[in-house]
């Protein structure tokens, strides 16, 4: 039995410590909210983030930051990219410096252009840290259905003894020492997501849709390279693997924003879609190393309201033709 410390208490973090709770281990769900984390001990559910979920005696939820992180081994950052940097501060000082950091967000930080385990790194330089990423959505790994994903850390031996710690008997972890990689794939799955989405939304058709999940899989995998990412991990659970889950489900945040935004409806009460967080920087990143992603571009535009959904495809299907593969 381990001791596992989550942090964050929405519907990855919920979905994950209900996980580990069933795995025999001893988890502690840690929120900001001291009023949800008491409602949430008292009746058994996460009634804001995931409210069909039974959360079993094994999980302790709790605002107490102190309690949560004195004794534990492994702790999960399971907070949005863009609030990463905050929750290590608020609570770095109390993570004990032999815990492995476990990080979850699928994202870039904006204001930086980084991914989570460089702003991890900064701050906790001596823990051991990987990152957890793949095709799972919260609902299915929190009722136990059948999930398979990508644990990366710098060296091989590392991701292996961490995909070993956070595998149980429904979730299988495959183990990487691709970082960058799995984090490129995972945020830049979200921004297609949004295109996909925005495609059916607006009444494109499946057959626009599938244009985009392909040739957007072509821009996942030309900036994943120029990130320092391997083509075989793009090509895996966290990248194809996981474009191909965000595309296809309303489940997908990401996909169902897309999905208002096509269709014009209000989008103040959406969920959490990071994409729209990753988008612009996603695109900076891409004219700075001069990569070729016209369908990021178009999806930064259009969330800047540069642009319209109909002149973003116009714009697309205008550009000059070219051979489908590329050579060197
Ligand atoms: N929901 C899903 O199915 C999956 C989500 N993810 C990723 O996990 C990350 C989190 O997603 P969700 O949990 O779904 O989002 P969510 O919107 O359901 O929950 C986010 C939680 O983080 C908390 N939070 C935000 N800033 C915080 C801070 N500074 N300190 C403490 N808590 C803070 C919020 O209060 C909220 O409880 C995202 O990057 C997402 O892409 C990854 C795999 C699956
Ligand atoms: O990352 C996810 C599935 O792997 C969840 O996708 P959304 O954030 O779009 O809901």
């Amino acid at each position: 039995m381990t001791r596992f410390t989550v942090i964050g208490a929405g519907a990855w973090g919920t979905a994950l410590a209900n996980l580990y709770a069933r795995a025999d281990h001893d988890v502690v769900l840690l929120g900001r909210n001291a009023d949800a984390m008491a409602a949430m001990e008292a009746t058994r559910r996460n009634e804001g983030y995931l409210p069909d979920v039974y959360l079993p005696p094994a999980l302790r939820a709790t605002h107490d930051a102190k309690e949560a992180l004195s004794s534990a081994e492994v702790v999960l950052f399971v907070v949005p990219a863009q609030s990463l940097a905050t929750a290590a501060e608020t609570y770095g000082d109390l993570v004990p410096s032999n815990a492995m950091l476990v990080l979850c967000a699928k994202g870039i930080e904006r204001r930086s252009g980084r991914f989570s385990s460089a702003i991890m790194a900064e701050r906790f330089a001596n823990n051991p840290l990987c990152v957890l990423s793949g095709p799972s959505f919260a609902a299915d790994v929190a009722n136990g259905l059948p999930t398979a994903v990508t644990v990366a850390a710098g060296t091989i031996e590392r991701a292996d003894r961490a995909a070993e710690l956070l595998s149980a008997n429904t979730f299988r972890c495959y183990a990487s020492d691709d970082l960058a990689g799995v984090e490129a794939g995972g945020a830049l799955k979200n921004v297609l997501a949004l295109a996909a989405g925005m495609a059916i939304g607006r009444g494109l058709g499946e057959s626009a849709k599938a244009a985009i999940v392909t040739r957007g899989f072509v821009e996942l995998r030309r900036l994943g390279a120029a990130f320092g990412g391997q083509p075989q991990t793009l090509m895996g659970l966290s990248g194809l693997g996981d474009l191909i889950l965000t595309c296809s489900s309303e489940q997908s945040r990401n996909f169902a924003y897309g999905i208002a935004l096509g269709s014009g409806v209000d989008r103040t009460n959406l969920k959490l879609a990071e994409g729209v967080y990753s988008a612009g920087i996603a695109a900076r990143l891409a004219r700075e190393r001069q990569i070729e992603a016209p369908i990021v571009q178009a999806v930064a535009e259009i969330l800047d309201g540069e642009i319209s959904i109909d002149e973003a495809m116009h714009a697309l299907l205008s550009r000059p033709l070219r051979r489908e593969v590329e050579t060197a």
